[in-house]
């Protein structure tokens, strides 16, 4: 089977100018391919590198070293060194990323910021909106706060409205960051079906989940990046 994504030898180094110019040698020489239909679940202790690993897969970090190729509209694209516009196409069809914390914008309702990935790529409103409900109400997440801005929501609702959001469109590959760090036996168990149902759909994640019960739930495959305690030099 053709990989969503297959990354070579990746590295990223941190270096601190304010602070002596510190190297920090996070990510080092990483391989890994990802195959449609499953979940690979980042394992490591915490400074392993994971939430780095995300955001320079993401494309937010430019690595040291390294080759991260993505299928992308039928054709691969190396994603170390892609135009700006590149990397926002991908972020619009190909690579979905749930990260830990929900982005707040004031005065945008939560049913709007469910539905923005689906009405960027198109999809008739009224069709988002019923998607959006449907993904709402399997979260558990009460109609009364769908129309207000969720500034104000506790940190698990916050979660709720990220992972609706996350899965308003089928991505060829979803990133998710600590999918069930807030949520309650029934809505973990919500998540780890929605990610099963992505699966089924030819969906490949990229998943870290300190969650045990989560991570066996959902792990086809673990990349583990305690392997060596990380080197500093100045
Ligand atoms: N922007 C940055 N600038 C400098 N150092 C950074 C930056 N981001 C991360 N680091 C360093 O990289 C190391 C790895 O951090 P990272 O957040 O990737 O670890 P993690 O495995 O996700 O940890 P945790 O499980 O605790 O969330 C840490 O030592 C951190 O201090």
């Amino acid at each position: 089977m053709t990989p969503v994504m297959n990354v070579k030898g990746l590295s990223k180094a941190f270096t601190l100018h304010q602070q002596h110019g510190t190297v920090l040698n996070v990510l080092r020489e990483l391989s890994f391919a990802v195959q449609p239909g499953t979940c690979l679940v980042l394992h490591g202790r915490s400074g392993a590198g994971k939430s780095t690993l995300m955001r320079t897969l993401y494309g937010n970090y430019l690595p040291s070293t390294g080759s991260i190729r993505l299928h992308h509209a039928g054709e691969v694209l190396e994603m170390v060194g892609a135009e700006p516009r590149q990397i926002l196409a991908v972020r619009r069809m190909t690579m979905g990323y749930v990260s830990q914390f929900l982005r707040v914008i004031p005065r945008v309702s939560c049913l709007n910021v469910v539905m923005e990935p689906a009405l960027t790529r198109g999809m008739d409103r009224a069709e988002a909106q019923e998607r959006a409900a449907a993904l709402l109400t399997r979260l558990n997440l009460p109609e009364s706060l769908w129309s207000l801005a969720p500034g104000t929501f506790s940190g698990g609702e916050q979660q709720r409205v990220n992972i609706a959001r996350g899965f308003m469109v089928p991505w060829p590959l979803l990133l998710l960051d600590e999918p069930t760090a807030s949520l309650d036996d029934a809505n973990r168990a919500v998540v780890l079906e929605l990610i099963e149902e992505a699966k089924s759909g030819g969906s490949a994640l990229i998943a870290i989940s300190h969650d045990a019960k989560a991570r066996e739930g959902m792990a086809d495959c673990y990349l583990d990046m305690s392997l060596e305690e990380p080197v500093n030099a100045s």
